[in-house]
């Protein structure tokens, strides 16, 4: 297949409204009221500051008019003291202003990025079907990102230009009301390029964004398939995909870039109208209205400081319509109720004494479209029951259920007679253990990893579990012991080794109930006999619900049920449902004749 012919990626485009929503901007600045304290001390160095600097031109008035004719040369060196003075306060407190909404600025990002971090942990399975690891990773780390500037820079900034505007403003009309009025005749002319180019500027700078949102989502998903891309020799099409989707970013950012450059040098252009004008008018009323030269370089310094915040200001109604689409996302997540939650009058089970039943369980990731259809059946304590069946037959869905990650749409799921519902999520995960298909190892030691569940057991404890799983020699081989470290530059194990690891991990908490999701699916011949010598162990005296694809894993099982689309199609032992001559026989006499062929 030619590059040109390859087919774009499917990846996620998160459609942003950038519109101003008060209401989450409300909701956003509400962060601050812990840091109030901090915010005033910060609006105080930015007052003093500003002042400060407002105060030179004033003094350089001084100066011009009254000291440099009279030659007073203390006079003039006063000024120029009292004018190094301000500099260095303005300089000091500038210096304090930005330190501290820097440190306010973080804490709020932290705060924000602690409650979405704190109310994802507890969401239930379903909010992680519907939402890729790359979209919730965006929502932490991305769009709370967005909110920095905001936070750090923005609204102090916005607040020390308002301020400058507003008392540069007064204080050139109290100098000179006319000629203040006559400077800012050029007004109009800005506010009209701003209304112009406004809009051209929200609408490319959306575009902007959407681009960006295309790039994180397109490098996400390369990276997730990464193994897939190379197996498939992808990557020639992918770097052409790639260029395409750089090359849309570059396009609209330039595009964006040109009509955001009309702006600033409309704002140079009033500005500098403003002073000729200045100049021009003010030599006149110099005569006739007793305007001096100093009052004329003051308003001319004025001027400079009233133009020079009109741009961050429109740059802060900018961030305010990022900040709002953020906060927008940020805020739909935490509005998310978890699905599963704990009764308020959890009951406690120390204990499993009795059995496990499925009450007429109906049950629907979504809407109607139900994967389990009226399933009941009953797991007494000390057996082992088997799930069999087809792909897509609602194994794991059983499991998922049992495990409470999910609550049945209709039916129940009782533990000696109380609904799983009722139970408190402690002493259910004390009495379900659950080893998944694939692996999954923390980075930090293997020691830790094991410790995972139980972090006060005995280093004793964790040393008898290994032994029993057969893995203590394995580990204490590795050049740290327990102490080696599994993190991604770490020791590499194998998927086998981590599945004990994983084993020994569950075995740690002792749960009287064990689900084994297809624990051996992903292995190969000489791990899966390890695992499957360490399992054979661990489910001895227990009770344990196992998924299992090869048939001759779970032939010694107490009952095996076998599902067929969502349905319980067959219940028995293995010799009552090879004598049935039904699913369950046809399913072994397959798996038979496939051994034999290969
Ligand atoms: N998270 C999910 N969201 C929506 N549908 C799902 C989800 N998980 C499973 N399903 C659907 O539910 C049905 C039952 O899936 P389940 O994983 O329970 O089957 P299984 O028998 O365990 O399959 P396998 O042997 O392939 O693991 C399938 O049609 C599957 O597409």
């Amino acid at each position: 297949m030619s590059d040109s012919g390859a087919r774009r990626p499917i990846f996620s485009q998160e459609e942003t409204t950038y519109e101003l929503k008060i209401p989450h901007l409300k909701r956003l600045f509400k962060f601050l009221i812990p840091y109030k304290k901090w915010l005033l001390l910060t609006l105080v160095f930015m007052f003093v500051a500003t002042v400060a600097d407002l105060i030179s031109p004033y003094l350089l008035k001084q100066a011009v008019d009254i000291y440099i004719p009279k030659k007073n040369f203390k006079g003039i060196l006063i000024i120029g003291f009292l004018m190094i003075l301000m500099l260095f306060i303005n300089k000091e407190c500038s210096k304090n202003k930005i330190r501290l909404a820097n440190r306010t600025g973080q804490m709020v990002l932290f705060d924000i990025r602690k409650a979405l971090f704190d109310h994802i942990q507890n969401l239930s399975f379903s909010f992680f079907d519907r939402n890729s690891t790359g979209r919730i990773t965006v929502r932490i780390v991305n769009d709370v990102n967005t909110l920095n500037n905001l936070f750090t820079n923005g609204i102090v900034n916005v607040v020390t230009d308002m301020s400058t505007l507003i008392i540069a403003t007064v204080i050139m009309f109290s100098i000179n009301f006319k000629l203040a009025l006559v400077t800012f005749s050029v007004i109009p002319v800005f506010l009209a390029v701003l209304f112009a180019t406004r809009n051209a500027i929200k609408r490319n700078w959306r575009q902007v964004r959407r681009k960006i949102s295309n790039l994180n989502a397109y490098i996400h998903e390369n990276i997730s398939g990464i193994r897939v891309i190379q197996a498939y020799v992808r990557q020639k099409v992918n770097r052409s995909i790639f260029k395409e989707v750089i090359d849309d970013v570059f396009l609209s950012w330039m595009k964006a870039v040109k009509v955001n450059g009309i702006f600033a040098p409309a704002v140079e252009v009033c500005s500098m109208i403003g002073t000729l004008i200045i100049y021009f008018y003010g030599v006149k009323l110099l005569k006739i209205n007793g305007v001096t030269v100093g009052t004329l370089i003051a308003f001319v310094s004025y001027l400079d400081r009233f133009w020079r915040p009109v741009v961050t200001l429109s740059n802060f109604y900018n961030q305010l319509l990022v900040a709002s689409a953020s906060s927008e996302r940020i805020f739909e997540v935490l509005a998310i109720e978890p699905e599963i939650k704990e009764d308020e009058n959890p009951v406690y089970i120390e204990d499993f004494k009795d059995r496990i039943e499925f009450k007429n369980v109906w049950f629907a990731y979504k809407d109607e479209e139900y994967v389990l259809k009226d399933v009941s059946f009953e797991i007494k304590k000390g057996t082992m029951v088997a799930l069999v069946g087809a792909t897509g037959s609602g194994k794991t869905t059983i499991a998922n259920l049992l495990a409470r990650f999910y609550d049945p749409t209709k039916g129940s799921i009782l533990i000696y007679g109380i609904d799983l519902r009722k139970i408190s999520f402690k002493s259910l995960r004390k009495l379900i253990g659950i080893v998944q298909q694939e692996p999954f190892l923390f980075s930090g030691s293997i020691l830790e990893n094991i410790l995972y569940g139980r972090p006060d057991a005995k280093f004793e404890d964790v040393v008898r579990v290994c032994k029993f799983l057969g893995i203590h020699e394995f580990i204490s081989e590795l050049e740290n012991g327990y102490d080696t470290q599994v993190s991604e530059r770490g020791t590499r194990l194998s998927t086998g080794q981590k599945q004990l690891i994983c084993l020994a991990r569950v075995m740690l908490q002792n749960p009287p109930i064990l689900i084994l999701d297809e624990a051996t699916a992903s292995l190969d011949t000489q791990s899966e006999i390890m695992v499957q010598n360490a399992l054979s162990k661990v489910m001895k005296d227990r009770t344990s619900v196992v998924i299992a694809h090869r048939l001759s894993t779970i032939k010694d099982a107490d009952l095996i049920i076998v599902m067929e689309k969502g349905k319980i199609a067959q219940m028995g032992n293995h010799e009552e449902l090879i004598k049935k001559k039904g699913i369950y026989y046809d399913l072994c006499m397959s798996q038979i004749r496939f051994v034999k062929a290969s």
